[in-house]
């Protein structure tokens, strides 16, 4: 049978992309992604605005919801200072495969852990699984109904602590209302927007930055 999206952009970065070098991996799934094949990664542009955020915040504990082939989990890994460590969450059994492999491939598996899961089954559990009290950076590139609800979840959870910061992809393409609303809303958040493109793509699309202040 036919290969998945995702068991390409594997063999892109294995063919393409040099072991331990996690910038030959971003480049090599960009490039495929632009010229052979869209995917949902978060990609170069809007790739670029994460990196200065999570560079600028230097976390220690990171969750992201949403790991798909592991491109946006490798470029948070890569910026990690040394004992950091990045929480990954896939509902998707053969995206989880994928990324496993990916993450493996530019030697960042001790920073990363990935779990099978969907987001609201296992942030009830980070603290006695994980032993992680909250997170100080949240990723959020997963299910777009899933952002607001998974946000008062972990909110619930006590795994947001002031000043942590919550990133979430596409707020304009798919498009995130109801979680959009409510952050740019709530006083106990500030929030920014950064305006970029839908991946490999012309159409407009952007990241929320918010600071939880918990007031
Ligand atoms: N742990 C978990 N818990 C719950 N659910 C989970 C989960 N882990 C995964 N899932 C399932 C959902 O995973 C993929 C979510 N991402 C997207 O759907 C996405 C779509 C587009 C897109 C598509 C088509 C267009 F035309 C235009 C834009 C672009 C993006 O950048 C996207 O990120
Ligand atoms: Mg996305």
């Amino acid at each position: 049978t036919r290969s998945t999206r995702p068991q390409r952009l594997l063999k892109v970065v294995q063919k393409h992309a040099t072991r331990g070098d996690p910038q030959s991996v971003i480049s090599a799934i960009d490039h495929f992604c632009r010229r052979s094949e869209w995917a949902m990664n978060i990609g170069d542009e809007k790739g670029s605005i994460l990196d200065s955020v999570v560079s600028e915040l230097n976390p220690e504990k990171v969750l992201e919801l949403g790991t798909y082939c592991g491109y946006s989990t490798v470029r948070i890994a890569r910026l990690l200072p040394p004992g950091a460590r990045l929480i990954t969450l896939e509902f998707n059994a053969d995206y989880a495969a994928i990324a496993r492999q990916v993450i493996a491939w530019v030697g960042l598996e001790d920073k990363v852990q990935l779990v099978e899961s969907a987001s609201e089954d296992w942030i009830p559990r980070m603290t006695e699984h994980f032993g992680i009290e909250t997170f100080d950076f949240v990723f959020l590139d997963h299910w777009k109904d899933r952002y607001l609800p998974d946000t008062k979840l972990m909110e619930g959870c006590g795994l947001l602590r002031k000043g942590t910061v919550l990133l979430a992809d596409n707020v304009i393409c798919p498009g995130v209302p109801d979680y959009l609303e409510y952050v740019r809303n709530s006083l106990s958040y500030k929030s920014c927007y950064f305006k970029s493109h839908l991946e490999y793509s012309k159409a407009e699309d952007g990241l929320e930055k918010k600071s939880v202040f918990l007031g």
